[in-house]
């Protein structure tokens, strides 16, 4: 006799993404010893499979009966009328007399099975009704970013997450595969590879993901049929290592790739010849050249060949109004215009490709919950750090699944619980604090550090006049040590090792913006004490962390294009600055000292009589620093000079400059020295491309400098000029 214990309890179904529609009766019993399985020789296999692993030998052929099956199934038969009728929904019902997980289709029965897993809950299995299926058809992300593509474990990993969240999308697609674009789009994988490749099918297909392999051929195509031919044959050898959905990127290519009627004239082919003659084949997706409005050029023609002559079965992805951009309803209704088909949404974040030192870890929002009606699909293009991009992946799959239930903040914090269930609170202050990308070429930025943000601002406000809340002092240095305690309890969680091996560098940083923040306060504290002693102890504490913090910038994630380690730097970072200057220009003042302000460490200083240069910010690099090119004219006088003093002596190998001068210098001379006395004279020769660059033979140099020793004012934009200080 299997003793029901039947219940009453709270309302807390928890079940991700949110079912649509839920009954409840507030009753429960306790979880049966065991359960008689019904169904398992029709039901979907995967769906069983999943069962059997998690209830284990707790299912057999006795005890409290589980009904599992798809519409039309004999074990799901009673429950016919109350599956919805969308594809991959499900009708869940649990009471007093059994089980009954049906799906509208295979992967419905699945997601049945997904949901029925999340009710148990502290030994109880609630009395329920539900009904569920996701407002968007394709659901899930595309591995489509420049950059590191990411590990084979990574994408396991990835896949069994998709199949815990009911994502049943992932698009193989990273740019920096030669295997996916060019040059060797046209050669099957070397073996390692492609049983690799046919791991993650089969992982998919257990996780009910459909693993989508793009090819990337636009940047050397050539409209023949032996192109033709070579794609379709490695459509083919995909095919044959499993993969059952294909897409075609055209994206980031011009020229002869970029053309429309023959672009579409080789999906249609594939179309016709390849996806509808397989009997197994998902419908073919396509990236268009012109995959943003922003880029959109109506009298191309571009959009409308689309919409007009591409099979309606094709798929066409959008990135929104922008490359990266927020999808709204008007959006989506306009592109559907264009192409005459609902949009299947690209949507670039948190791909962090053109921020590479920022980690973008915030809340997923911005897109309308309406425009369900006018896509086809939603995949998320991720960061190349796998394990963290998944706080951002698990908001689309709660937002794809049901829009209008979505709720950003709850499923940010349920989706941290759910990647650091042990580590909850410290992981949501460091997440707090690394979501926004600071200034960037697509001028898309996210919230950042939203709490703290106006006692920050109000705190240095009153600082400033002279009379600041002591409240307010205590919330900031509360935050800060709250930041290094985060890091700390971070950097030894072994719980998801994956995931603090890539935010390390960021962890590291994020211990020394803790602590730099409290010493800066504290040089507050001291100041007002005339604590000159305890003040300059800690004036050199922030001085010395600030310089940590540059050299962790030259030691982790050196890339060539956004090289170093980024944190906190929308609020906390600028306010630590904005305190220790602070600070230190009263304790100038007071003590008639003159302490230098710079705490933000740089390897480089400016100095400059020319008035439009002079607080020109410097862009360092692992091996060069660069000032940021001006677009107005620059107005040199003469004798105006421009120097960068390095902060030690370098064997450098060079300069350039382009002042995008016609004629030569001759109206200025480019100096180094090694010691800020003695000046050699340096040559600059033109390149193909009319920079100046300047040579010496191989003398250590600290400084550099440019002066305009004519007799006028020149006038020049200021295009380049960076020094080279180490190879
Ligand atoms: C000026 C060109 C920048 C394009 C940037 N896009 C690429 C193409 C794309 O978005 N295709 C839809 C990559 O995917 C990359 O990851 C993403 C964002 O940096």
């Amino acid at each position: 006799l299997l003793l029901i214990q039947v219940r009453v309890m709270a309302q807390d179904i928890k079940v991700q993404p949110s079912p649509r529609q839920v009954n409840v009766t507030g009753k429960s019993m306790t979880i049966p010893v065991a359960f008689r399985l019904v169904g398992e020789q029709e039901a979907n296999p995967h769906a069983i499979a999943l069962l059997k692993q998690f209830l284990g030998d707790r299912l057999g052929t006795e005890g409290f009966p589980l009904y599992v099956g798809e519409k039309g199934d004999r074990a799901v038969r009673g429950a016919k009328r109350l599956i919805p009728d969308h594809p991959e929904g499900y009708y869940l019902s649990i009471t007093d007399k059994a089980i009954m997980l049906a799906g509208n289709d295979e992967r419905g029965t699945y997601y049945a099975v997904r949901t029925f897993m999340q009710l148990f809950h502290e030994g109880h299995l609630p009395f329920v009704g539900i009904q569920d299926y996701p407002d968007v058809r394709f659901r899930g992300v595309v591995e489509g970013f420049y950059g590191t593509p990411w590990s084979h474990e990574a994408r396991l990993r990835q896949l069994q997450f998709y199949g815990e969240n009911k994502l049943n999308t992932y698009i193989y697609g990273p740019k920096d595969d030669p295997f996916h674009s060019s040059p060797n789009w046209r050669k099957p994988y070397p073996a390692k590879e492609a049983a690799r490749l046919a791991e993650l099918v089969k992982v998919a297909n257990e996780n009910e993901v459909d693993f989508v392999w793009a090819i990337h051929p636009g940047l050397d195509i050539r409209w023949e049929t032996s192109d033709r031919d070579s794609l379709m044959a490695k459509f083919e050898h995909m095919y044959d290592l499993g993969v059952r959905s294909f897409a075609v990127f055209f994206d980031d290519i011009s020229g002869e790739g970029a053309k429309a009627d023959r672009q579409v004239e080789l999906l249609n082919y594939i179309d016709d010849h390849f996806v509808q003659v397989k009997p197994d084949v998902t419908p073919l997706i396509v990236c268009p050249t012109e995959y943003n409005k922003g880029w959109a050029r109506p009298e191309s023609g571009y959009l409308a060949t689309i919409g007009e002559k591409l099979n309606p079965s094709v798929e066409v992805m959008w990135t929104g109004d922008r490359v990266i951009s927020e999808i709204t309803r008007e959006g989506v209704e306009w592109i559907r215009e264009q192409i005459k088909r609902p949009s299947y949404i690209w949507w670039n974040f948190p791909v962090s490709d053109y921020v590479r030192d920022h980690l973008l870890l915030g809340e997923v929002y911005g897109n309308g919950k309406d425009i369900a009606g006018s896509i086809s699909g939603f995949v998320a293009n991720p960061m190349e750090w796998a394990e963290a991009s998944k706080l951002a992946i698990y908001c689309v799959a709660d937002y794809t699944w049901n829009m209008q239930s979505y709720d950003r903040f709850r499923s940010w914090y349920r989706a941290i619980r759910a990647i650091m269930p042990e580590n909850v609170e410290a992981f949501t202050v460091f997440a707090r604090h690394n979501s926004d990308l600071g200034e960037n070429v697509h001028r898309f930025r996210r919230e950042e550090s939203v709490e703290i943000q106006p006692v920050a601002e109000r705190f240095m406000k009153g600082y400033r006049e002279g009379h600041y809340d002591e409240r307010d002092f205590l919330a900031l240095q509360d935050e800060f040590e709250r930041v290094a305690e985060a890091a700390d309890l971070l950097l030894i969680d072994r719980e998801n090792e994956a995931l603090i091996e890539e935010i390390t560098p960021w962890l590291h940083q994020f211990k020394i913006l803790g602590d730099a923040g409290q010493e800066a306060l504290a040089m507050i504290k001291a100041g007002e004490r005339g604590d000159r002693e305890l003040f300059l102890r800690k004036y050199n504490h922030v001085k010395a962390l600030r310089k940590r913090s540059y050299e962790l910038e030259r030691q982790f994630n050196q890339n060539p294009y956004q090289p170093g380690v980024k944190t906190g730097t929308t609020v906390l970072q600028p306010l630590v600055l904005d305190v220790f200057t602070e600070a230190t220009e009263r304790f100038n003042r007071q003590n008639g000292t003159d302490l230098p302000l710079l705490a933000d460490y740089s390897p480089c200083k400016l100095t400059t009589n020319v008035p439009q240069l002079e607080h020109l910010p410097l862009q360092v690099y692992p091996s060069r620093v660069h000032l940021t090119p001006l677009l107005e004219v620059v107005k040199w006088p003469a004798g105006g000079y421009l120097q960068l003093e390095l902060d030690d002596a370098y064997r450098i190998p060079g300069t350039r400059l382009n002042f995008d001068v016609k004629g030569d210098l001759s109206w200025g001379v480019m100096e180094v020295s090694a010691d800020g006395e003695t000046w050699q004279t340096v040559t600059l020769t033109r390149d193909a491309r009319g920079r100046l660059n300047g040579k010496w033979e191989d003398t250590p140099v600290k400084f550099v400098r440019f002066t305009n020793t004519g007799e006028g004012e020149q006038q020049v934009y200021l295009r380049e000029f960076y020094v080279v200080f180490s190879l």
